[in-house]
């Protein structure tokens, strides 16, 4: 039978999304599942590897049903994954030994200021790309072992396994015969060398991880293995293509080239620029992470990662109710002429790059007798588009390369009012593609190049923009705002420590000279 699709298995923090594109990388048919997420303690956020399993394969399944295609008619699968989430299972019933701790997740803080405190900034940075943070998946995966009963005796036996949530789907679509990573993922850990490929044995020695439960590293776009007969009745499919959830999207948006810049509005906001074959440190506090491996070369790049964007539209519509869905919050932001002052800051797991304070925490600043739910609905969108300024501003400082224009992608790009404001309050064009699930699509085309289903001259021609907002604020009042986030921001910091001295001396914190 003719292969004329490639499926797209998109693994996001709170939903499982399966997408078929055709050859011309258009989306065919989508099928998608929310799952549920767990907060067992204030700071801890879990899913459940089995939830995550059946979510995705039943929305695999489903698409297919949908669209009416067989899956022989698919020429492999790409995978692209919440990052840096981190599952342990037993090597021989697949049965996971702890829930999947997510990387929003904040408990292993003090274990990463014990390794501020060990004087290992410089080297975790340097080996790794990585700030020190809970953030990745090492402190995670230590914790995993240090607290479940037995675990580094049963790991240090080669009983158990560790992975991300690509090495999850990975080992359970193959039956437990493939056990690998990506380039990508494997460099979102904190134990990996991003520039020796390999794991760091010094790492593993600091966080006592027995290598033996550790996937095999490979590049993002060959045949790791392929589908067991029993999973798409029969068929065994390639499965082809593997990257992070965010160097996917900077693929999908083709940035082949240094220099090209994407930012995703999901449940957080991640921007990445491609810096090419050489990886760029970065004195403003961006990570220098692996963007892909492909055609026996690695490219690297520059991310900044906002842990609460989109996220925080869910927060108003779930938790104080202001509203059904999502998209309606343009409709009420639209419904006052400007927030009167008022800031919302959502660090509800702390804040990611450029501050990276585990102890920031939310707030809302600036209220007054008048203020309104549309000044917060307006105020909490703005500091999407504020997230982003104080990452471009990093990375423009950081690559020494000024913007002409912002690609962006991501569920909350939808939201025009965000969109205006964010060209408004950066001073650059945003340019909105025609297919905004740059995700998939970027782990459609690993998979796809893969089989030679595609060629790269066949995906750099694609990549077409749907609308392109302007900035039409004047700089002054683009000036004043800013300072007033800047303000915001700084007095959130360090709400979550528990020694109140500390909050306002945290060390070469951008924000401390504000
Ligand atoms: N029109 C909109 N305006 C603002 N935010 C939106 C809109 N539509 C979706 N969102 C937000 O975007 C996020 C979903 O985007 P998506 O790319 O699917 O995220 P993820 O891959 O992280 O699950 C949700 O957090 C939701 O609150
Ligand atoms: O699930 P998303 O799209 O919010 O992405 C999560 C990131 O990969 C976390 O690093």
């Amino acid at each position: 039978m003719e292969k004329s699709y490639v499926l797209a298995f998109d693994q996001g923090t709170t939903s499982s999304r399966a997408i078929l594109f055709d050859r011309a990388g258009r989306i065919h048919s989508v099928a998608q599942k929310e799952f549920q997420q767990f907060y067992p303690k204030p700071g801890f956020v879990e899913h459940d590897p089995m939830e995550i399993w059946g979510s995705q394969s039943g929305v695999s399944r489903e698409v297919l049903e949908r669209a009416g295609v067989s899956p022989d008619e698919v020429a492999a699968i790409g995978i692209t994954n919440q990052r840096e989430t981190t599952l342990v299972w037993d090597k021989e019933t697949g049965k996971p030994i702890y829930n999947a701790i997510v990387w929003q997740d904040r408990r292993t803080a003090a274990i990463c200021d014990d390794l501020k405190a060990q004087g290992l900034t410089d080297y975790i940075r340097d080996t790794t790309g990585l700030v020190i943070d809970a953030y990745f998946s090492g402190t995670k995966l230590k914790w995993i072992l240090d607290h479940v009963e037995g675990a580094r005796e049963r790991a240090q036996r080669g009983e158990l396994l560790f992975g991300t949530v690509d090495t999850w789907l990975v080992w359970n679509l193959t039956r437990g015969k493939v056990h690998v990573t990506d380039y990508t993922n494997a460099s979102r850990t904190m134990m990996f060398n991003i520039h020796t490929l390999d794991w760091d044995d010094k790492m593993l020695e600091i966080l006592d991880i027995p290598r033996a439960m550790l996937p095999e590293v490979r590049p993002s776009s060959e045949v790791y293995g392929h589908t067991d007969e029993r999973t798409f009745g029969g068929a065994q499919i390639p499965i082809a293509g593997i990257a992070g959830d965010q160097q996917a999207a900077l693929f999908g948006q083709t940035c082949f080239e240094p220099g090209m810049v994407k930012n995703t509005y999901g449940t957080g906001c991640f921007m990445l620029m491609n810096t090419g074959e050489k990886p760029v440190a970065s004195p403003s506090g961006l990570l220098t992470t692996i963007a892909w491996g492909l055609h026996g070369k690695v490219t690297y790049a520059l991310e900044g990662s906002v842990f609460i964007a989109g996220a925080a539209i869910q927060w108003l519509r779930d938790g104080l109710r202001f509203f059904d869905a999502a998209p309606d919050s343009e409709y009420f932001a639209g419904k006052v002429e400007d927030t009167e002052g008022v800031y919302v800051v959502p660090a509800f797991a702390g804040l990611g790059a450029p501050y990276w304070d585990m102890y920031a925490r939310g707030a809302i600043f600036g209220l007054t007798r008048g203020t309104r739910k549309e000044h917060i609905t307006r105020a909490t969108l703005e500091s999407l588009a504020y997230q982003t300024k104080d990452i471009l501003d990093a990375m423009q400082a950081d690559s020494g390369i000024h913007l002409k224009s912002l690609r962006v992608d991501g569920g909350a790009v939808a939201n025009n009012l965000l969109m205006q404001f964010q060209a408004d309050i950066l001073g650059v064009p945003v340019e909105r593609p025609l297919v905004t699930e740059s995700t998939a699509l970027g782990a459609a085309y690993l998979a796809g190049l893969a089989v030679g289903f595609w060629t790269m001259d066949e995906i750099a021609q694609n990549g077409e923009i749907e609308r392109k907002f302007e900035p039409e604020m004047d700089e002054q009042t683009r000036h004043e705002l800013y300072r007033g986030w800047q303000k915001a921001v700084k007095r959130t910091m360090g709400w979550a420590r528990e020694d109140e001295n500390e909050v306002f001396a945290i060390a070469g914190n951008p924000v401390a000279q504000v």
